[in-house]
């Protein structure tokens, strides 16, 4: 069977010689850090260009770790004339403690430099977030100037004029890491063959799919059914793309959800400095106390929110002491804001009489040619490799606490009736239940937004707002930047778009003859799902305010397609995906202009956006943006290594805004949550198994199957599909036209099973979603708890198995804090099994030769998993053997070798 690589034509049309060299010298050395042997991009972003600074990354740094580190660096750089090189380097020993455990100068368990940290600064990632407040549930940790009652968080770059030279700069030595290397640079500095060879690697071959002249080539993909990288697993694509280093990419979350805990863990020191060393304490009672907690703290909160916090919670009252004037202070202002506009000033904007749009792909774009990966989800692929080390240090410090925890959070789970072991068919959902707990009390007639908004409001039927919407409202529409952490499907959407438009509307009209009108609020999502939703929920919004121009620009989309629209139909609010805007502000004539009239820029998944994967795009597109702006950064989840890097983005008195309780879990009560262990050959009848189970039991049912790859996540839906269960599949590897068409199918349909890969994993709001089913290693932690976040959506009850191979059990560790049980697995029958065995050997060869690949590439990429390959190859080989397979598929030699697999015994060469 021909597999064709998209690796193999890849490097024939793009890289040529030197690239491939590079990259192999970078691999060889295990210097990779995911990016740099990319091939070098032009610097395109005018603004950053005329900004540049002389300040060059430090020899051999960049080589030898991520290129996160290099605006710390510059505080090591006597060239930057900060400060006497002499103090610079204790100040960089004292902010960035954790920058020097990658450097391996320190170890994170060396509590003796914690307190001076936390003299020293105050920035919000000391703490774990929301750790100020023993119970409130909008923990608001306000960012104050240096001096101020909580200590100035000093950012990492001064200001954004020089996070703009940075980014600039940072475009550059990039570029210029193989300097020594004529051809390299030569063939990376900018010269664009066809607009392509500027491109990284995986970014050329997405965009072969995008660019109209480039259909050959993206048939050539879709006819390589085993393209390499099927893997839409941002964790664990740059794996799938066939890299031979040995630091998984999915592991670069864990561990920093193990950076999260470990820092948790040695901050606790902070934190119980903080809390007079009651820190333990404290968190037991919260997690004992979880149950009653969460109701009393439900109306507990809301009034702490308002000013009637408990004056014994220390900083946390300085928090709410904020908060108190901002409500007060706003109800005031929202009368003084409505008098102005009631004037007439406000709302009589008689701007041009903008089409809005929401309608996408499917219409104006020949989808059926742009089959392609999505290169916002391929993009967001990591390789931190750093961290590693960090999750190894901290790990003994984990274990102690975690054991502490662990007992206390049995203990409240058996107080609230969840035992140890359950039985899968006892959490049928009997009834639909629904839990308003994530609505407040508040209305949005409370709040300073503009009658029309109120009447879009009302149209989608939003009476109370809820709690993320309550908490963040007001301090939005102060126009302060926030950091917002509120748990899934709880409305961060509506809490970000709706202050967003109110900007829209006390903007100057745009004139009809204006050549250029100003994008005033840019939404980036990371993926063209999410970017469709939020621009669906903002027309939602909009309904009464026609002058108001909604537009989404997404990968998979032709880009011709978008500049004429956006030409024709100039957009206030554009909603997109980040590679796709870089290529506008790259390729559209007059697109940069009309991005420097952004006042409001929104990172919705915040953390994911800033992840390594999407960082660069992301980098470039706040130094395209006007540095006097609003910045709101929303996600279900926000590590501590993002509350680190948020000031990229954020000015520094921003405030951190988050809905979930301390000592409370990321995920929601009424999810019940459970994990199934079973051998490979087990979990395909396992998985019907339990599918047809929930079926009988739920004759409502919308069930969520993830899969770890792309093309596992066809496999998947081929053999649900032949078992004769109503199921589609989604992934990136399918046309947009046909993902927004079986995305919309899934949103509005009951009696439907979704078999899909991480293109949903986050933000896509499916109502009434009753089982969420992860085949496989989630990525990480995060994405866990992302996924598990399409059901249990505005209060309603829902289910979530995961579903894990015994090897795999280790991933358990990660979330032993959430409530997940183990479930007693449900017997298989014979007849069952046989079936599936059936049903197995109906399904194309192509595609079980596709999935095992991919299946390969995605565990290779796994830094405990793949790290034996050999012991790699005979799992993957029991894969295969589960697929109806009598010998493992061949795999191309090439593909081999980018995945450092070559000559692994129990592999097959072609
Ligand atoms: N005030 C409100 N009252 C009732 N429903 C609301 C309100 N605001 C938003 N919603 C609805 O809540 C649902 C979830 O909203 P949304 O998708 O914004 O959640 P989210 O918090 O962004 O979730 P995720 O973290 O998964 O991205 C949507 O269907 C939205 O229309």
């Amino acid at each position: 069977m021909a597999c064709t690589t998209d690796f193999r034509n890849l490097d024939e049309g793009f890289g040529g010689k030197t690239y491939k060299r590079k990259r192999q010298e970078s691999e060889a050395h295990g210097t990779d850090d995911g990016k740099s042997w990319k091939q070098p991009r032009k610097h395109r972003l005018s603004a950053a260009k005329n900004n540049r600074l002389s300040y060059r990354q430090p020899v051999g740094t960049g080589s030898a770790m991520p290129i996160k580190l290099l605006p710390h660096l510059r505080f090591l750089n006597p060239s930057m004339n900060l400060q006497p090189t002499v103090r610079t380097i204790p100040t960089f020993c004292r902010i960035f403690p954790f920058k020097l455990q990658y450097l391996g100068l320190t170890r994170i368990n060396q509590q003796p430099q914690i307190p001076s940290v936390r003299k020293l600064s105050t920035r919000p990632f000391r703490t774990r977030p929301g750790s100020q407040s023993s119970s409130s549930d909008f923990n608001r940790t306000r960012e104050r100037g240096r001096g101020g009652e909580v200590r100035a968080s000093k950012s990492l770059i001064e200001d954004e004029a020089e996070l703009s030279d940075w980014v600039s700069d940072l475009g550059s030595k990039r570029n210029n890491k193989y300097d020594d290397d004529s051809d390299f640079k030569s063939a990376g500095s900018g010269e664009r063959r066809g607009g392509r060879e500027r491109e990284s690697f995986p970014m050329k071959r997405r965009r072969e799919n995008d660019s109209d002249g480039s259909r050959g080539r993206g048939r050539m993909n879709r006819n390589s059914a085993n393209s390499f990288s099927t893997n839409d697993n941002p964790r664990f694509n740059r794996r799938s793309d066939g890299e031979s280093r040995d630091d998984g990419g999915d592991f670069s979350r864990r561990k920093s959800g193990g950076i999260e805990r470990g820092n948790g863990n040695s901050f606790r020191g902070n934190s119980n400095s903080f809390r007079g060393g009651n820190s333990y304490s404290s968190r037991g009672n919260s997690y004992s106390s979880r149950g009653g907690n969460s109701n009393s703290s439900r109306g507990g909160n809301v009034s702490s929110f308002r000013g009637n916090g408990n004056p014994s919670r220390g900083n946390s009252n300085s928090f709410r002491g904020n908060s108190n004037p901002s409500r007060g202070g706003n109800s005031n202002s929202f009368r003084e804001k409505r008098n102005e506009r009631n004037d007439g000033e406000g709302f009589k904007k008689e701007g041009m009489q903008l089409r809005r749009e929401a309608k996408f792909s499917e219409d104006d774009s020949d989808d059926s040619d742009v089959e392609d990966e999505d290169e916002d989800e391929e993009r967001g692929k990591t390789m931190n490799g750093f961290e590693d080390l960090l999750i190894e240090e901290v790990s003994d410090v984990d274990d102690d606490d975690d054991d502490d925890d662990s007992t206390l959070r049995t203990n409240a789970r058996k107080s609230i009736g969840l035992d140890k072991e359950d039985d899968v068919k006892s959490v049928k959902r009997s009834s639909p239940g629904n839990d308003n707990s994530y609505l407040s009390e508040r209305r949005f007639e409370e709040c300073a937004i503009s009658p029309l908004s109120l009447k879009g409001i009302k149209g989608a039927g939003y009476e109370r707002m809820t709690k993320v919407q309550e908490a963040t409202l007001p301090v939005i529409l102060k126009g302060k930047d926030v950091l917002a952490k509120a748990k899934t499907g709880t409305g961060k959407t509506v809490a970000f778009l709706l202050p967003s438009i109110e900007v829209v509307i006390k903007s100057p009209p745009v004139g009809r003859d204006q050549k250029r009108p100003p994008i005033l609020v840019l939404v980036m999502c990371p993926t063209r799902e999410l970017a469709n939703q939020a621009a669906t929920e903002a027309n939602t919004l909009l309904k009464y305010h026609p002058s108001i121009g909604v537009q989404v620009v997404i990968g998979g989309t032709r880009l011709t397609l978008e500049q004429k629209r956006m030409q024709t139909n100039p957009c206030q609010i554009l909603v997109a995906t980040p590679g796709r805007l870089k290529d506008h502000i790259e390729n559209t004539a007059g697109f940069a202009t009309r991005l420097m009239g952004v006042k409001v820029l929104v990172l919705d998944e915040a953390d994911h956006l800033l992840d390594m994967g999407f960082r660069k795009d992301i980098e470039k597109i706040i130094a395209a943006v006007p540095k006097q702006r609003q910045t709101l950064l929303f996600s279900a989840t926000v590590s501590e290594e993002v509350r680190q890097i948020c000031h990229i983005a954020l000015k520094r008195d921003h405030e951190f805004i988050s809905t979930v309780e301390e000592g409370s879990e990321e995920t929601h009560s009424q999810v019940r949550q459970m994990h199934l262990v079973a051998p490979l050959d087990k979990q395909f009848p396992l998985l019907y198994t339990l599918l047809k189970e929930h079926i009988a039991d739920n004759p409502d049912y919308k069930v969520l199957v993830f899969c770890t790859t792309a093309m596992v996540t066809r496999l998947v839906s081929d053999l649900l599909g032949e078992l004769k269960l109503n199921v589609r599949e989604i992934h990136s590897r399918k046309p947009q036209s046909y993902r927004t068409r079986v995305s919309d199918e899934f949103r509005k349909s009951k009696g439907l099973i979704l078999v899909t890969s991480d293109v949903s994993a986050r933000g896509v709001d499916y109502p009434d979603v009753t089982l969420v089913i992860q085949v496989g290693l989630p990525a990480e932690r995060e994405q866990y708890i992302h996924r598990l976040g399409r059901t249990g959506r505005k209060g309603k009850e829902g289910q979530g198995i995961l579903l894990l191979a015994p090897w795999e059990e280790f991933f358990l560790s990660t979330i032993k804090d959430l409530p997940i049980t183990k479930a007693s697995a449900p017997s298989v029958d014979p007849d069952t099994q046989k079936k599936v065995e059936r049903a197995l050997s109906h399904v194309e060869m192509k595609n079980k030769e596709a999935a095992y690949q991919a299946w390969l590439g995605y565990y290779n990429s796994n830094k405990k998993i793949g790290k034996d390959k050999c012991k790699l190859v005979e799992l993957a080989n029991e894969f295969s053997r589960c697929m109806g397979l009598d010998t493992p598929p061949a795999i191309p030699k090439l593909v081999l070798g980018k995945m450092g697999l070559r000559n692994v015994p129990g592999l097959r060469a072609k």
